[in-house]
């Protein structure tokens, strides 16, 4: 993990050593005004030298001015290093998830994929980039402090080593409690997170159960039992910073009560006195935020090991090392030999030993029972799993064998959960062509009877279609899809129920213009209704078996 996050810092080494120097001068300008002081009171103020003073006044000014300058460009520089580190992570963890199976997506609860994306990321980058940073000015800030107490009279260093080791200790004390704390707060945010995910994908849905105030309770339940965890560990975290705070305050007050006693003897100059005040109080400051970074250390390992968990799934497919060549043409025979399926963490057979073959270019009806495994036969054609046994192969070669990208680009599915995104029809139709023209984007539309006679798309293909199509009736989102795919032209399309929002008269004008579309091109219907279409094969799926007849009806 550590190297995972370096690799997103390397490249901007060089400004961050920038920032650093910047910023150690800035550190080096503070840790010079005490000691100013110091010469200010004891040469010019106890000496009544008016040059000295003002000479001293003019330079503190100087690098109290410089300090501030120099510590806005650490900022700026800072902030946006800050931000591209953060968003190259965040991009990287979204390619992952991109490549990831259905299988994850099933078994994990969106809003904690969410939460890892978002507040993990944002902890880990606070740490990796903020933290760090400000550790090494921390540093140096201290032992420059220690340094120059040093020089003022010694035996004040051991006062100061005393009172940071005595801190130290108390932080490190409350450092299990701080860890588990940290990661409850994490899983409680994430359930959280999860709740809204899902229950605003539903909320029809739970109006219509008169489900609202379950609803609000079982936020509630969430709120409580993450309230009672955020409040320990407030408690703990404000202890981690107020103890040490006491303990330094308690201490300035004591060299004061003795100090007094060595200025009248002589053995300390009431200048000297006041600059260790100040270099205690800048000493205990980095060794506080040290320990704060202690803190954020302990909240990025918890982030860390959650995002690591992330990142160590690995996708249940994917494409060989060295990929062969699609036959040509792409829709060569398709053939089901011996295919055995199990889906992952389950006992129960989908498919096995199912063998069919699909001469090329014939249209198909792939039919079965609810739950007979049509949709996990789409799956396998576009290999989003691969078959526990036995082998699916187009044109002679194992579809293991090519590339998944390409393979997506010559079978493509047309689902029953047509998918929409927030955009023009066009953005939509256009989504699996990028480079198509508006022209043919209109083309597609039309043959997919989205344009004609529809009062829904007053603006043609420039109409906005809200979120997930929300705005959208069934049947429109099914002939987006198919827009889509004829817009495409994959060699071999299967059309799982992708028609069985619309009427029959529709689904009959969108299957004369799929098989004028597609003519020469294999075409899987995965249908319930056969309809009375003509099919060059006729495919049953029973109890796990592909039964087939050649023609029809
Ligand atoms: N991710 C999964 N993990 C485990 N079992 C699954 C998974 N997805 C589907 N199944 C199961 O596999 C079987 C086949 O499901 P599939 O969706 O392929 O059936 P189908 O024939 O398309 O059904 P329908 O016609 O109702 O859409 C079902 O029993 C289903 O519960």
């Amino acid at each position: 993990m550590w190297l995972w996050i370096a690799g997103f810092i390397k490249p901007y080494a060089g400004a961050l050593v920038l920032v650093m120097v910047l910023s150690l001068i800035a550190v080096g300008g503070g840790l010079a005004q005490p000691y100013l002081t110091k010469s200010l009171i004891d040469d010019g103020i106890l000496r009544s030298d008016s040059s000295f003073i003002w000479t001293l006044v003019a330079i503190g000014a100087a690098i109290a001015v410089c300090s501030t300058v120099l510590n806005f460009l650490v900022r700026r520089t800072y902030v946006s290093l800050s931000c591209t580190v953060l968003h190259a992570m965040r991009e990287d963890i979204f390619k992952h998830i991109l490549s990831l199976s259905p299988t994850y997506f099933s078994g994990s609860k969106q809003g904690d994929i969410q939460s890892r994306l978002d507040g993990d990321i944002a902890e880990i980058q606070r740490f990796a980039v903020d933290t760090l940073l400000a550790s090494v000015n921390n540093i140096i800030m201290l032992v420059g402090s220690l340094v120059l107490i040093w020089t003022l009279s010694p035996p004040l260093v051991i006062v100061t080593a005393g009172v940071i080791i005595i801190s130290t200790l108390f932080v490190r004390c409350l450092r299990p409690t701080l860890e588990t704390m940290s990661r409850r707060a994490r899983l409680h945010s994430s359930a959280i997170m999860g709740f809204f995910v899902e229950k605003l994908r539903c909320v029809k849905f739970i109006q219509a159960h008169c489900a609202e105030m379950r609803e609000i309770h079982r936020l509630s339940d969430l709120h409580i039992a993450m309230r009672g965890d955020a409040l320990r560990l407030q408690f703990v975290a404000y202890a981690a910073h107020a103890v040490p705070t006491l303990i330094t305050s308690l201490t300035i007050l004591g060299v004061f009560g003795f100090g007094s006693g060595y200025i009248a003897s002589g053995e300390i100059t009431l200048g000297a006195l006041i600059a260790f005040v100040s270099y205690l109080q800048k000493s205990i400051s980095p060794a506080q935020n040290l320990l704060g970074s202690y803190v954020s250390l302990q909240k990025a390992r918890v982030s860390m090991e959650r995002v690591k968990a992330l990142m160590d799934e690995r996708p249940a497919v994917a494409s060989p090392s060295e990929p062969i060549l699609l036959p040509c043409p792409a829709n060569g025979i398709l053939e089901f030999r011996d295919v055995s399926f199990i889906y992952p963490g389950s006992h129960a057979h989908v498919l096995k030993t199912a063998s069919a073959v699909i001469p090329s270019g014939s249209h198909v009806l792939l039919s079965g029972k609810s739950g007979a495994g049509k949709t996990t036969i789409t799956d396998l054609l576009q290999r989003y799993y691969d078959p526990s046994e036995g082998q699916i192969l187009l044109g002679g070669a194992n579809i293991a064998d090519f590339n998944i990208a390409d393979l997506r680009r010559v079978i493509y599915v047309v689902s029953q959960e047509a998918t929409v995104v927030h955009g023009t029809l066009a953005d939509n139709i256009r989504y699996g062509s990028p480079t198509a023209s508006d022209k043919e984007v209109h083309n597609a539309a039309e043959l997919a009877g989205l344009l004609v006679n529809s009062p829904r798309f007053v603006d043609g293909i420039r109409t906005i279609v809200g979120e997930r199509g929300a705005d959208l009736s069934g049947g429109e989102r099914q002939r987006i899809s198919l827009a889509r795919a004829l817009l495409m032209k994959p060699e071999i399309l299967v059309i799982d129920e992708g028609t069985s929002a619309v009427d029959v008269l529709t689904e009959n004008a969108l299957f004369s213009t799929i098989r004028n579309g597609f003519s020469n091109k294999t075409v899987i219907y995965v249908s319930h209704r056969p309809g009375d279409m003509h099919y060059d094969v006729c495919i049953e799926l029973v109890r796990g078996q592909l039964i087939q007849a050649r023609s029809v009806p």
